[in-house]
């Protein structure tokens, strides 16, 4: 594995007094003051307001970056204080009110706040705010962000693609809405996901934000609360399905490579059926992949691979590890495809030892081949009940986890509570020495257990990880830390790795060499101590080693074409500490220019 160079956090960069290079508005007056992008609101210097028509737009004094920055950070505090004792839901919900209108107003600033408080700002613009923001989006919409494609365009998306502002475009994040978090259905509203997860890709792989397109695929919703609900602002039909599905989707795919040919678009939460098909269909013709097959796969095989080590046993053990996933859908089942494939190499290519190691259970309970309609990408996974030995099919979790003793519980489910107080003290029984949990469900009342349930009823020893963030747990003499499972350490560097390697397309050896670069990001005193995955704080630092690895693997796959001045032969010749570099160097940061007024 690479070794790992670790940098300081981004908060040392901040207030540089280096000058950045002018940018290009073609507005002047109060356009800019209303766009965004170049706003600085009472932060335009004086000749500025000259050069743009601005003077007397604004209150006569100017304020500094940083000053603006300190002055946002108080009235964060403010709001905080003001809410104190109030619902959990009505606190998020302000919180991510006060950055979203900052976000509305003046990009620059808004990012700027989000990098250096990515740990306190990510649990609101992202998982588990997220969710709530789409359950409430309709009443919530004020301005539109992103596009929207729906069932009634069709036959219009080539010409609609050019109503993006942007000439260029790195970065697209698509949802069909059909599956949000574990929320199910919400239609429209789901486009609160791709606006998350493309901040993410701001805040840890410094794509720039005027290259990112947020988008919704509309084909309706088979939710009938929303379907009756007067506000609801998407289409109101029952969603499409078969070709009519596949043709809306086809014709937007068509319609982005058309306008921006080397954009990669991620597909994120849609449902099983269409994550696969969708997946298996594009793959070979766009740049694209999808976070929740893919994604997942690589941050959970990074957290088994670390729950080895954290046991003080070689890699090789991983062979021996007893691995039970609950939720046979497009995350879990994406994860057992990755962890089989580790298996197979592991063991030189033999694909059996992984049918004994892994158990699958669904809401059905255990999954084995006597199952009558069995998803066909269920059935590599699915059990012989001839070797179970006491097992039967339909067996509930806690009837194979008494039978198994797994090293590891995974959840995948969407459902909250699942790992139960009988469940998670029958994982005292385990046949580890640190027995691990992984409750990956989003957001927090998805999660399969609690961070305190997991310690209190499984033990001290055990190793938590949870797709949501929790507080780690007070357990005395020792803290129980709590890690988060969450593919927001990967996509961010396989968008960002791909993106600077041109490659053509995302392989599995890609996304293999991104989940290997995180696994080897922990030190063995931190894994040992049950640290799998970095803190979020220094998440542009792991993208930074995660988006080299996977430039690294688009090389040697001869995948890589090159980007900008940065040519094949450049990027084959580099050492890993260049390409990592390189990366890092390519990493946008919000500071403002100097804006040029040019017709
Ligand atoms: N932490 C992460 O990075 C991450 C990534 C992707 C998905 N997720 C989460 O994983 C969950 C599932 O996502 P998905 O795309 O696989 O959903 P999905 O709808 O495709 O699959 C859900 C699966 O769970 C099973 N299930 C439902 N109820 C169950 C029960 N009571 N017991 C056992 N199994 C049950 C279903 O049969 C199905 O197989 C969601 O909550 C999502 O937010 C987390
Ligand atoms: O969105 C997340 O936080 C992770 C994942 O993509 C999910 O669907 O739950
Ligand atoms: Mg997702």
């Amino acid at each position: 594995m690479w070794k790992v160079v670790r940098f300081a956090a981004s908060r040392s960069r901040k207030f540089s007094t280096a000058i950045p290079g002018p940018c290009k508005v073609h507005k002047r007056g109060t356009d800019i003051l209303h766009d965004p992008w170049f706003n600085k609101d009472t932060g335009f210097p004086i000749t500025e307001r000259d050069r743009l028509g601005l003077r007397g737009l604004l209150p006569p004094r100017v304020i500094s970056f940083e000053h603006q920055y300190d002055r946002f950070m108080d009235s964060y505090r403010s709001l905080e204080k003001n809410t104190e004792g109030q619902a959990d839901k009505f606190v998020s919900l302000s919180k991510w009110r006060i950055l979203n209108r900052l976000h509305d107003r003046n990009e620059i600033l808004y990012y700027r706040v989000l990098i250096d408080n990515i740990k306190e700002f990510a649990p609101i613009i992202y998982t588990p705010t997220v969710g709530l923001v789409c359950e409430n989006y309709s009443g919530l919409f004020r301005r539109p962000r992103g596009m929207y494609f729906s069932a009634k365009d069709k036959g219009e998306m080539m010409s609609m693609i050019y109503n993006w502002p942007a000439d260029e475009v790195d970065m697209i994040v698509l949802t069909d809405g059909s599956r949000i978090l574990g929320l199910g259905d919400l239609g429209v509203q789901g486009i609160g996901i791709p606006i998350g997860k493309l901040d993410m890709y701001v805040a840890a792989a410094g794509i720039n934000p005027r290259k990112i397109l947020p988008v919704m695929l509309d084909v309706g919703t088979n939710n009938e609360k929303l379907l009756k609900d007067p506000l609801y602002l998407g289409v109101r039909q029952p969603r499409l399905e078969g070709e009519e599905y596949l043709s809306i989707v086809d014709e937007f795919m068509e319609a982005v490579h058309a306008r921006w040919p080397k954009a990669i678009v991620q597909f994120e939460d849609f449902q099983m059926k269409w994550a696969f098909e969708t997946l298996k269909r594009y793959r070979e013709r766009f740049c694209m992949f999808n976070d929740d097959i893919q994604g997942t796969a690589g941050v959970a095989l990074a957290g088994l691979l670390g729950t080895v080590r954290s046991q003080g046993r070689p890699l090789s053990d991983f062979l021996k590890q007893k691995i039970v996933v609950v939720g046979a859908g497009s995350a879990g089942l994406g994860v057992l495809k990755m962890a089989v494939q580790a298996v197979s190499r592991m063991s030189g290519g033999s694909g059996t030892a992984a049918n004994s190691q892994f158990f699958l259970i669904d809401k059905n309970g255990l999954v084995t081949t006597e199952r009558s309609n069995l998803d066909p990408a269920a059935v590599p996974f699915a059990k012989n009940p001839r070797d179970l030995e006491g097992l039967t099919e339909g067996a509930s979790v806690i009837e194979v986890v008494k039978k198994v003793k797994p090293h590891v519980l995974l959840g995948l489910s969407g459902v909250g509570g699942v790992f139960d107080k009988e469940v998670l003290k029958a994982m005292r029984e385990s046949a580890s020495t640190k027995p691990a949990i992984f409750a990956m469900s989003n957001p927090t009342v998805n999660a399969e257990c609690t961070a305190i349930e997991a310690f209190s009823h499984a033990g001290e020893n055990i190793v938590f990880a949870s797709g949501s963030p929790f507080d780690n747990v007070d357990l005395g003499n020792q803290v129980g830390h709590v890690n988060q499972a969450n593919n927001m350490y990967l996509f961010p560097g396989i968008g960002l790795g791909t993106l600077l390697s041109g490659a053509r397309h995302i392989t599995d050896e890609m996304v293999r060499a991104a989940a290997e670069r995180l696994a080897s990001y922990m030190t063995d005193e931190e894994v040992q101590k049950g640290i799998l995955y970095p803190s979020i704080d220094c998440i542009r630092n792991v993208t930074a080693e995660v988006g080299a690895a996977v430039i690294g693997a688009a090389v040697a796959e001869k995948q890589a074409e090159g980007h900008g001045d940065v040519g094949l032969r450049e990027l084959a010749n580099m050492s890993k500490e260049d390409t990592v570099e390189y990366v890092r160097s390519n990493m946008w940061y919000p500071e403002y220019c100097p804006l040029v007024h040019e017709k």
